[in-house]
């Protein structure tokens, strides 16, 4: 695909921003999915919950588990459009869900994964934020400061990679509500809906799609003694 005019310019590289990359049919399909998962499949953590498909990533290697057929569409829709230059096809797929009030704190992706994000949105914007990798000593400093917002729409894919990847934290702030006009780099690539108005725009439930490449897969072996 040719990410032309789909390429954030306002911030470090690389970020590109896709709205409307599916449709509401294919967002609620997703949703309805998502509704019916079974409780133990859930990670509840204290501000957000997860699920992962495609296997739990681990520093001696994933131990791959087939992704169900209703998301692993999803995961060729993105692997089709040539973000993950193959042999790097997408492989692994976090469900996160966030209720208004929550979020998730500064971090990189690390090491586990190869250094390309994409999310997609259902349900709720919301606004992730960035700021700079700090040094050991500056870990005890002031509130980290925010660099730069983008504004994520629902049915949204939205791909981080190269400096924003390794060099810049990403964040989702524990608000109940966005305020949209201040700071946001994608906001003349975002639908009109959020141009009007008081730019106060309440969250609702949010459910995102991370989709990324685990390179070290290992097969499982048993070992029976
Ligand atoms: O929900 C999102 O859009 C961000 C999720 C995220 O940063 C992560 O799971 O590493
Ligand atoms: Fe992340």
């Amino acid at each position: 695909m040719d990410f032309t005019g789909f390429e954030v310019r306002k911030c470090p590289p690389t970020v590109m921003y896709i709205p409307n990359f599916i449709t509401s049919e294919e967002e609620q399909r997703i949703l309805s999915h998502i509704e019916r998962t079974p409780k133990p499949r859930w990670t509840q953590l204290l501000n957000r919950r997860l699920v992962n498909y495609g296997g739990i990533p681990h520093p001696n290697g994933m131990i791959a588990e087939e992704i169900p057929e209703w998301l692993q569409t999803y995961v060729d829709k993105v692997n089709n459009l040539g973000v993950f230059e193959s042999p790097q096809n997408a492989n692994h797929v976090l469900v996160n869900e966030y209720l208004p009030g929550q979020g998730i704190l500064p971090h990189t992706d690390g090491p586990l994964f190869y250094p390309i994000i994409s999310t997609i949105s259902c349900g709720s914007h919301t606004v992730l934020e960035f700021g700079k990798r700090e040094t050991e000593e500056d870990q005890q400093a002031a509130p980290r400061e925010v660099l730069f917002k983008l504004l994520l729409e629902p049915r949204s894919l939205l791909i981080l990679k190269d400096t924003l990847y390794s060099d810049y934290l990403h964040s989702i702030a524990e608000n109940n509500e966005d305020v949209l006009c201040d700071r946001i780099c994608n906001y003349d690539l975002c639908e009109n809906t959020y141009k009007i108005g008081d730019h106060l725009v309440r969250r609702s439930p949010r459910i995102s799609l991370t989709i990324r490449n685990v390179p070290k897969t290992s097969k499982m072996k048993l070992k029976f003694c």
